[in-house]
């Protein structure tokens, strides 16, 4: 018994100091140009054409990241007629459980088949990545897209006009005019599974795709917490009073820019549910029983080309479809308590 607590322990130190070590190492990488240029030689590149990241066939026929080693790139790049240097125009990633720094390159200007054979590889819509991806990739791809558009679109100064410069790792851009510092950001979004102790309560707008609910869901407003805008965004989109917020978890969402997913349960009281609804926002909102939900999370998304179409829910790397689960999950051990079938 002592013996395997020593080992668990062991196991447990080895693994968080090499987490640590991994942390530390890429602080250092984002802080010192001169390391960063030093990683990039043995670095990992993720590339991307014009926002779409590289995907790779494997053997098995499953669909992952193409993951290219520095040498691998420098060659392929030589090949399609682009200076090796174009490596330093990568962006720090992360690193992987080996330590192994990882890069994002935009590689957009140069020709997309050429790039394709070279690599052996296809380069697809991010949406589209996220259905074909196992699920740790996802993440990873949406980091690396939008990395690179932030860059894209943060080239100037917003107080004097003038150009900004990055660092060598990508985690900052400055203007030497005014100053300025600029980071990646994200924009902070609250989504919420409202439950009246029996029903969840979705909702759809209206370019979603057809069929498909989601969770209520809304932006932060400046200087808002997460729980006042929770309650104000129900309140706003189904005019509801919302109480009890339990925290669930967050996910970085890419579409269609960075947003900041802080998912949360709430309550309303089951005397007091009709839903109002904004129908500048919303198409439909509805309470849904949990034999609907249990039906909906069994089955993958509905042929968009059905009529009428049917109920469907996001798929599993949204994070709004976690909250559905989770409540599912709740109303299940709830009703074998009660022993409800
Ligand atoms: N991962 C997941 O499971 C889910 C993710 N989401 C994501 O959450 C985000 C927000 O959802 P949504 O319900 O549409 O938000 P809101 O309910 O706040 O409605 C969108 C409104 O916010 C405006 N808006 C757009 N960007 C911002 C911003 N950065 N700050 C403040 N207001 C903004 C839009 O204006 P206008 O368009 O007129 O410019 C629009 O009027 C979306 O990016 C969506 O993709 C939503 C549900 C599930
Ligand atoms: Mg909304």
């Amino acid at each position: 018994m002592l013996q395997s607590f020593k080992l668990c322990n062991l196991v447990l130190s080895r693994s968080f100091s090499g987490y640590v070590s991994r942390m530390r190492y890429l602080t250092r990488l984002k802080e010192d140009d001169e390391a960063c240029r030093e990683a990039l030689k043995s670095g990992n590149f993720l590339l991307y054409h014009k926002l779409s990241p590289l995907l790779r066939k494997t053997s098995s026929s499953i669909y992952k990241l193409a993951s290219l080693k520095t040498s691998d790139l420098e060659q392929i790049l030589e090949k399609v007629g682009k200076d090796k240097l174009f490596v330093n125009e990568s962006f720090l990633l992360g690193c992987t459980d080996m330590g192994e720094p990882q890069f994002s390159l935009e590689v957009g200007d140069i020709d997309r088949s050429a790039l394709e054979q070279e690599c052996r590889g296809m380069f697809v819509d991010l949406r589209k990545a996220f259905f074909m991806l196992p699920g740790p990739e996802s993440p990873l791809a949406a980091k690396g897209q939008a990395l690179l558009r932030w860059h894209q679109t943060n080239c100037f100064c917003s107080a004097t006009g003038q150009p900004t410069v990055r660092n060598q790792s990508g985690s900052l851009r400055v203007c030497h005019s005014s100053g300025i510092t600029y980071y990646p950001k994200m924009a902070p979004v609250v989504i919420v599974l409202v439950s009246d102790g029996s029903r969840c309560l979705l909702a759809r707008q209206a370019m979603f795709p057809p069929g498909m609910y989601s969770a209520l869901s809304g932006f932060c407003d400046m200087g808002e917490s997460v729980e006042e805008a929770l309650r104000r965004e129900v309140a706003e989109e189904v005019g509801l009073e919302v109480e009890n917020l339990q925290y669930s978890g967050s996910q970085h969402w890419p579409f269609p820019q960075s947003s900041f997913m802080l998912a949360c349960h709430a309550t309303v009281n089951p005397d007091k549910t009709q839903v109002n609804i904004d129908k500048a926002e919303l198409e439909d909102a509805r309470w849904f029983t949990y034999e609907e939900i249990s039906e909906a999370l069994q089955k993958p998304p509905s042929d968009p080309r059905r009529d009428p179409p049917v109920f469907w829910v996001p798929p599993s790397y949204a994070i709004a479809n976690q909250l559905i689960q989770e409540w599912a999950n709740q109303q299940q051990l709830s009703r074998k308590l009660h022993g409800i079938k």
